[in-house]
């Protein structure tokens, strides 16, 4: 006969009362077969976070071996998509009757996908730190999709002060010359003394949530990676031939940027598409002119929705 064991959880009374809003595990780490729009399912190394609330202010507390175990049992057995996320978090209330109602799950990842180089056709892999956040909320479910997109920005006032300098080395080379030639012209534009200064430019990071559509039944991680990159239009690239590297360096010109600018595009495009409920924001430059980093914030403005 097994040994009876304690149940300290079940048989005792708190010590000092009181209702909690979250109680769980932190950082688990799981290996999490993935599903997403438009990609096959894969597998990835997630850190989950599984939480319920404690509503009965005299329980000792949860269990969350509970919780663990029909986490193991998705990373087992199940694939993360809408359905298995919405019956998990079921799951976590179901199995603390009587002390839970609300429930919350993130699971947090690096999802890789093949990104195409911009001229020479040739792919790379590009890895994007994902999380997908599920909560069940006395019954109405929120799921979040957030991601951080690499990218890079040149200074618009560094360009101005460097194409200054250029016209000022002009002037001083060719300002005697009554009749310029062309092809020295061409000449000179083509050496460091012609193009006498290069604006800085700087890895940028663009930081986003979504709240997804009731009506959304697929998480749409490309869709947003996309979205995001045709925006910005400097993504951070994978393989990389000179052709690629030589147009990466034209649409940096094309697409100076402030941290300002970025954000601005970013809100305009998730402004006009009808994809998401709710998006939140966070543009990082990290500066390489300064030490610190260039930041700017902005959400879709939603009632009770994302705060700045
Ligand atoms: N509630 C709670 N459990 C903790 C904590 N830290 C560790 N645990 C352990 O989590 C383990 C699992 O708890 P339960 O889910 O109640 O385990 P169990 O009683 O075997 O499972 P059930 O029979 O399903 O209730 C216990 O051994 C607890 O000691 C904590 O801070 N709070």
């Amino acid at each position: 006969m097994p040994t009876l064991m304690p149940d300290i959880a079940n048989h005792t009374t708190a010590q000092t009362e009181g209702t909690l809003d979250w109680v769980g595990m932190s950082n688990i780490e799981m290996p999490i077969m993935v599903a997403s729009k438009g990609q096959s399912e894969r597998m990835v190394s997630a850190y989950v976070d599984a939480f319920v609330n404690l509503k009965e202010p005299k329980a000792k507390g949860i269990h969350m071996s509970r919780l663990y175990l029909l986490l193991d049992e998705l990373s087992n057995s199940n694939v993360l998509n809408h359905q298995s996320l919405v019956t998990l978090l079921d799951g976590f209330i179901s199995s603390h009757q009587e002390l839970s109602d609300n429930a919350k799950v993130k699971f947090s990842f690096d999802y890789h996908l093949r990104r195409k180089s911009l001229i020479s056709g040739k792919q790379g892999w590009k890895a994007y730190p994902v999380t997908v956040t599920g909560r069940l909320n006395k019954g109405k479910l929120d799921i979040e999709l957030s991601l951080d997109v690499r990218y890079s920005s040149t200074c618009p006032c560094s360009a101005a002060l460097a194409r200054q300098l250029i016209q000022k080395a002009f002037k001083e080379k060719f300002s005697d010359d009554a009749n310029v030639d062309l092809a020295d012209v061409h000449e000179w534009l083509g050496t460091t003394e012609g193009i006498v200064a290069t604006p800085h430019s700087q890895r940028s990071v663009a930081e986003i949530k979504v709240k997804l559509n009731s009506s959304t039944t697929e998480f749409p991680i490309t869709d947003l990676v996309d979205l995001i990159e045709n925006s910005l239009k400097t993504p951070v690239q994978a393989a990389v031939k000179r052709e690629d590297e030589q147009e990466f360096a034209l649409l940096n010109g094309q697409n100076l940027m402030f941290c300002e600018d970025a954000a601005r595009r970013l809100q305009h495009t998730m402004n006009i598409t009808d994809q998401f409920d709710d998006f939140w924001l966070r543009i990082n430059h990290l500066e390489s002119l300064h030490a610190h980093d260039a930041v700017s914030v902005t959400t879709k403005g939603v009632v009770d929705g994302y705060q700045a």
